[in-house]
């Protein structure tokens, strides 16, 4: 099923494009790495896809209903949001329990389930003997991975991460690309995340989306290229 999609969408910042022709297709149940150098736009890409910035021209299309039959759960973690400042009052366990409002009324009272699901997050995340830690003491490899605990805990139809693994050391990135996969081939659900690690988490993948430099002008384009053996992206061999 297509989860989302763009048409010949064009924008840029300031009058200035940086995406132009941009087609895309996300559907459910796969896992896609967006991967380009430095400013080639993909994090922009990712809002544009999100709804979060609206493009110049073009269309661009989330669909509202996931492949089970319900309204689309989106979980989005952002570039950086670990950068909490040491002040940050909430204690870990709250902060990821949080998530679970996005399921249902934002005024319920939770219950035992939304524990439940909580505390599998927090595990699956290697968390779970912290959560009552403070958000502000930990380290940057931590907070990224209660932001994305927080994400799964939302149970995600699309989980949208840009540059997820930054500030985790190698063995938990490996964990982290392992969870991902299951998420998709267990739980149909669809991960898309920037990466600059594409050598490492590439047999995970079922599509790269790579931005490629446009040799007029110095714009962008988007190209999808399958993966898995029978093609060799270009930015692995940089
Ligand atoms: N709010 C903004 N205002 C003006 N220009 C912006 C803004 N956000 C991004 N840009 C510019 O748009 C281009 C694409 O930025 P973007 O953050 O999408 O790139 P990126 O591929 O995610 O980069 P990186 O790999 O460094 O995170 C860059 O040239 C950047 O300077």
């Amino acid at each position: 099923m297509l989860l989302a999609s763009m048409n010949k969408v064009v924008f840029g910042y300031n009058e200035i494009p940086c995406l132009e022709d941009v087609d895309l297709d996300i559907y459910s149940s796969e896992f896609v790495a967006v991967v380009g150098p430095n400013g080639a736009s993909k994090t922009t890409l990712l809002k544009l896809a999100l709804g979060l910035l609206k493009p110049w021209s073009g269309d661009v299309q989330l669909s509202a209903t996931s492949e089970k039959g319900g309204k689309l759960t989106v979980g989005y973690v952002p570039q950086q949001i670990a950068s909490f400042n040491s002040g940050f009052p909430s204690k870990i366990m709250e902060f990821v329990l949080s998530g679970r409002y996005s399921k249902g009324s934002w005024f319920r009272k939770l219950q035992p389930a939304d524990h439940e699901i909580t505390e599998r997050a927090l595990r699956q995340v290697g968390m779970w003997d912290q959560r009552h830690r403070k958000i502000g003491e930990l380290s940057g490899g931590q907070k990224q991975r209660i932001c994305i605990a927080r994400a799964l805990a939302q149970e995600p139809d699309l989980l949208v991460m840009d540059e997820p693994t930054t500030g985790m050391d190698q063995e938990s990135r490996y964990g982290f690309y392992e969870l991902m996969h299951h998420q998709v081939k267990e739980h149909g659900t669809t991960v898309v995340m920037v990466t600059h690690g594409l050598s490492e988490v590439n047999s995970y993948l079922d599509r790269i989306i790579e931005l490629e430099r446009k040799e007029q002008g110095g714009w962008k384009c988007c190209t999808t290229t399958s993966c898995r053996g029978h093609f060799t992206p270009a930015a692995l061999l940089q």
